[in-house]
């Protein structure tokens, strides 16, 4: 998530009661409409790396690269049409690597061999990405599964605590999810129930 998703109460507050309701990692997505940039953005990102820090919580920065050294991220997350996987594990050999594959095309120029897992979809509709393409639906979790049966992969996309066990059901790992915690009336609760 970013500050634009949060919208009931502050990002810090959000990120504290996920916590506490068992998310098991943090991508920092400050982008769209609302969102903050330069050193506003980069002073709330330092805020709630702190806090994921100070949880054992990994903390992933999406698409902004030039923040992994700056926020000593754990992990970053691409998609097909940001910097390359492999520019980045030239630079960090350690780092967590997430990209995006939303179809047969982008997997069949996706570098697998470099980073550790796949985000896959949008599987349901969303509405908290403005340029999000066409749900894919669970199928396409489960073929990624059926062709790559160890590859970690990270459903998302429209996902919510009555959905989010089919996405498990079709193969993935675990989901990503933005707005089910952030416009939840309690936090911890959703969780639990994701
Ligand atoms: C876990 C996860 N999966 C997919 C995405 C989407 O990344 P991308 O396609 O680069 O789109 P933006 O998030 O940058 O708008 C993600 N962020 N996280
Ligand atoms: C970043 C991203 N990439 C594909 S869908 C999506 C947004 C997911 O947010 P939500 O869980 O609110 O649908
Ligand atoms: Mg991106």
């Amino acid at each position: 998530m970013g500050t634009q998703n949060c919208i009931k109460q502050d990002p810090e507050q959000i990120l504290r009661e996920a916590i506490s309701g068992g998310i098991t990692a943090f991508q920092f997505r400050e982008k769209g409409k609302g969102s903050l940039t330069g050193q506003a953005k980069i002073a709330m990102a330092m805020k709630l790396r702190d806090i994921c820090y100070n949880e054992d919580i990994p903390f992933f920065i999406n698409d902004d690269v030039d923040l992994i050294e700056l926020l000593q991220v754990d992990g970053v997350h691409i998609g097909q049409d940001d910097i390359s996987a492999a520019k980045i594990r030239e630079k960090h050999p350690n780092l967590a690597i997430g990209l995006s594959v939303f179809n047969d095309a982008e997997l069949a120029v996706s570098p697998l061999s470099l980073i550790d897992y796949i985000g896959a979809g949008p599987i349901y509709q969303t509405t908290s990405k403005e340029d999000a393409k066409q749900v894919t639906g669970t199928k396409w979790v489960e073929s990624l599964r059926s062709k790559y049966p160890k590859l970690p992969i990270v459903g998302i996309g429209g996902i919510d605590t009555g959905n989010a066990a089919k996405v498990i059901e079709a193969g993935a790992n675990g989901v990503a999810v933005i707005s089910v915690i952030t416009k939840a009336d309690n936090i911890e609760e959703a969780v639990t129930n994701i």
